[in-house]
């Protein structure tokens, strides 16, 4: 995995119990799933507007916000990024399967 995000990974479940007064991620958790989700869907909204309008600086900032607000639920849902890696990874066996099943036709 990325380092970058193995260390927010670490950070992001280190501050998980810390107090919500000096912490978003645990601000986030003493609110609950449901507004960790509202989070994400609120930055992919936003990173669809960046995207529409063609502004790489915003898009760049809304993915990062993205990914962020991701990876928090999915450790409250006690996933890895490195589960989802795993699935994008048997994706695109899967794919090399298919290819190579469709070039033999
Ligand atoms: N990557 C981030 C990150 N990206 C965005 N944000 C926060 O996400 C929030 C989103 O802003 P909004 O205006 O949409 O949200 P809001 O108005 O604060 O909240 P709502 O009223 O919408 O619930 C801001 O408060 C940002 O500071 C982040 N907060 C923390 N991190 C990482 O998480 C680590 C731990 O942070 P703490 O938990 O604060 O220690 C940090 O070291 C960073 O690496």
């Amino acid at each position: 995995m990325n380092d970058i995000l193995q260390k927010l990974e670490t950070t992001i479940h280190q501050r998980r119990s810390a107090d919500p007064k000096d912490s978003y991620v645990a601000s986030l958790r003493a609110k609950g799933r449901a507004k960790m989700a509202e989070k994400l869907g609120e930055e992919a909204v936003e990173a669809v507007i960046a995207a529409v309008q063609g502004d790489k600086a915003d898009m760049t900032g809304e993915a990062a916000d993205v990914l962020f607000h991701l990876m928090v639920l999915l450790a409250d849902m006690e996933l890895s990024i490195d589960d989802v890696l795993a699935e994008l990874a048997r994706r695109e066996g899967l794919s090399g399967i298919i290819e190579k099943a469709s070039r033999k036709d």
